[in-house]
Parts: C-alpha cells; structure tokens; sequence
C-alpha cells in the first residue's frame, strides 16, 4: 500500500455540496467526471497528499443510492492506492479478504479498483486503487 488515495463522501447532490468544500472548507475542485461502471458521478477535490471524492448516484441500481437510502450523507470508503492490485488481490484474498470482484473495475480517471467487503474489514469499506 502505498498511500491513502482518496476518502469516499456519499452525497445527494454534487452541485449542491461542492461549494462547502470549496468556499467553507477551503479545498480546490480538481475534476468531475460520471464512472459508468459504477454508476455514479464524482468530484475530486484536491486534499494535500490525498484526495476527498464526492460520489452522488446516477441511478438507482448505483452501491451509493443504497448507502444514502440507509445511511444517509457522510464517509463512505477510504481508497489505497496499490502498485500491482492484481498481485495485491491475491495477497490480500490470502489473507483472508472478501473482496467484492474477481477482476478489478475500472473507476475514476481509469483507473484499476476493486473493493473489500466491509464486513471482512471491520467495518470500513476499503478501496484499492492502481493508477499504473
Ligand atoms: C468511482 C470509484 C473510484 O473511486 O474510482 C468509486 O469509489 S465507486 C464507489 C461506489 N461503489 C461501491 O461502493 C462498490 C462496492 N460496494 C458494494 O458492493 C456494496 O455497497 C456493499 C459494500 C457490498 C454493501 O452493499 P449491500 O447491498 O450489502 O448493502 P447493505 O446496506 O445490505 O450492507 C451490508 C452490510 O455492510 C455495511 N455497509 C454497507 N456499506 C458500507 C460502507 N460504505 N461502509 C461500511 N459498512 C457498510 C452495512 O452497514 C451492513 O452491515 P450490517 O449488516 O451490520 O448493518
Ligand atoms: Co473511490
């Protein structure tokens, strides 16, 4: 693991919350962009060394409609960014990790994730993310 990527916010409305992150929280939008496979749409936001992703749902069938139904607004996942996530998904299945794809995904900026299921995780969804 290399480095927290970026922390995961489930929100409604992208276009009604960015400004709190950027005129309140002081944070820099860096990109928005719809990731079809996920079914949602994000906003990065530059954060230092890491990153704040603002996800809002672009359908019903999308993990963070259902997180908002049930949960509500608020922290969804933290993403690691990894070298080799195919290696590390068989490291970490070793390990004992359920993850939640057999292949890696391709999520925001092309990127190759998959993800654990939070209940093999202690209660926090991670996300592994290989920018190449
Ligand atoms: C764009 C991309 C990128 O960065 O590149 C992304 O991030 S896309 C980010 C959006 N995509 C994803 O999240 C894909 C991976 N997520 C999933 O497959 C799903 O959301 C699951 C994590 C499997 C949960 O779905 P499921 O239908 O099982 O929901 P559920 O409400 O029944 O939850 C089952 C149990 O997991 C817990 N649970 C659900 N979501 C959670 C979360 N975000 N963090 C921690 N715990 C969570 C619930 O409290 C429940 O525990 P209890 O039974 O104890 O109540
Ligand atoms: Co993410």
């Amino acid at each position: 693991m290399e480095n927290v990527d970026h922390i995961g916010i489930a929100v409604r409305n992208i276009d009604e919350r960015i400004a709190y992150y950027t005129d309140v929280l002081g944070m820099n939008l860096e990109k928005v962009e719809e990731v079809e496979s996920e079914q949602v749409k994000v906003a990065f936001l530059d954060g230092g060394n890491t990153h704040i992703e603002l996800l809002e749902p672009l359908s019903e069938s999308s993990a963070i409609h259902g997180y908002l139904e049930k949960r509500g607004e608020g922290i969804h996942h933290i993403a690691l960014k990894v070298k080799g996530i195919e290696q590390e998904m068989e490291r970490m299945k070793a390990e004992g990790a359920r993850l939640l794809s057999e292949q890696p995904k391709i999520g925001a900026g092309g990127a190759k994730v998959v993800f654990i299921h939070p209940k093999s995780s202690f209660g926090v969804l991670y996300e592994l993310v290989d920018r190449g």
